[in-house]
């Protein structure tokens, strides 16, 4: 499959130096609309690195990030948010002293339409969107099956349910590409095959195109439509599972990993 004109993200020789360290060198890959594809690779890959640079966490050294066609490399992180990117984090980073709801209505806040004067005055319009925020969590929670934690505080919620409100609360900010990073980290093979079958229903569902690290590869083999395959900052390899599973680059990477 080629990038076609529908291309929702493209990334065009990217790479990112830290001092004498290229973390990512010449980087090309694209997203079509409605793909749900795998980034995969050994321990300091440069995975990590390439969603800081679609994210705005990091500038790309060199090349290019296009969002729907327009450039967002070194844009700040709420803008490429703004402008329909939502990420999760390998590290989770959700308010754990804030519960399970608020979680998720701060993240539906950061994109409410209210004026500052509806804000402070407390005009009708700001009860009205108080109101729809607060239907609009709880139908998310519902989705991801934690609405009835809704006031747990998140600290308390087990890991998987941990990974799985983040990913509602990515969602709140009605993104059109999501980013996963390690969305199956410490979960359970039970807790993982669920997630599985979340993920694919979430991308019907919301219209989404998801870009996916993961180690799990029974996961990543199981959802994606294509897998992109870095090793020491370099692409090397592109295709859909069967073709990653038996590619002899791939497979020197990872047992040399294990050497
Ligand atoms: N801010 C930074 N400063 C210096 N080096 C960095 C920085 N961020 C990443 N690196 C380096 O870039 C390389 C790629 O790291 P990255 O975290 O992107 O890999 P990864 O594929 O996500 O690894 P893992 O699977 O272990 O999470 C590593 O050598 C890492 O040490």
């Amino acid at each position: 499959m080629t990038a076609t004109s529908l291309a929702l993200l493209n990334v065009k020789q990217a790479s990112r130096t830290f001092g004498g360290l290229k973390a990512l060198t010449d980087v090309s890959l694209y997203l079509n609309e409605g793909e749900l594809i795998g980034l995969i690779g050994p321990n300091g890959a440069g995975k990590t690195t390439l969603f800081n640079l679609l994210t705005g966490v990091y500038e790309p050294s060199e090349g290019q990030v296009l969002l729907s066609g327009e450039s967002i490399g070194g844009m700040k992180p709420y803008r490429i948010n703004w402008k329909g990117a939502a990420r999760t984090f390998q590290n989770i980073r959700l308010f754990g002293n804030m519960t399970v709801e608020e979680n998720v209505k701060i993240a539906f806040h950061q994109h409410a339409k209210h004026s500052v004067w509806t804000t402070f005055l407390r005009l009708p319009a700001f009860f009205k969107g108080e109101q729809e925020i607060t239907n609009e969590a709880l139908n998310l929670l519902k989705i991801f099956k934690l609405d009835h934690m809704k006031d747990e505080l998140a600290k308390n919620l087990s890991y998987g349910n941990q990974r799985r409100l983040e990913i509602a609360r990515a969602l709140a900010s009605r993104p059109k590409l999501l980013l996963l990073d390690e969305p199956a980290a410490g979960m359970n093979p039970n807790e993982t095959e669920e997630l599985m079958h979340l993920i694919r229903w979430i991308r019907e569902e919301f219209n989404l195109t998801i870009l996916l690290i993961e180690h799990d590869m029974g996961l990543v083999m199981g959802v994606c439509d294509r897998i992109y395959v870095l090793d020491r900052g370099m692409l090397i390899a592109n295709g859909t599972p069967e073709m990653i599973r038996s590619n002899p680059k791939v497979i020197e990477a990872y047992l040399g990993q294990e050497a």
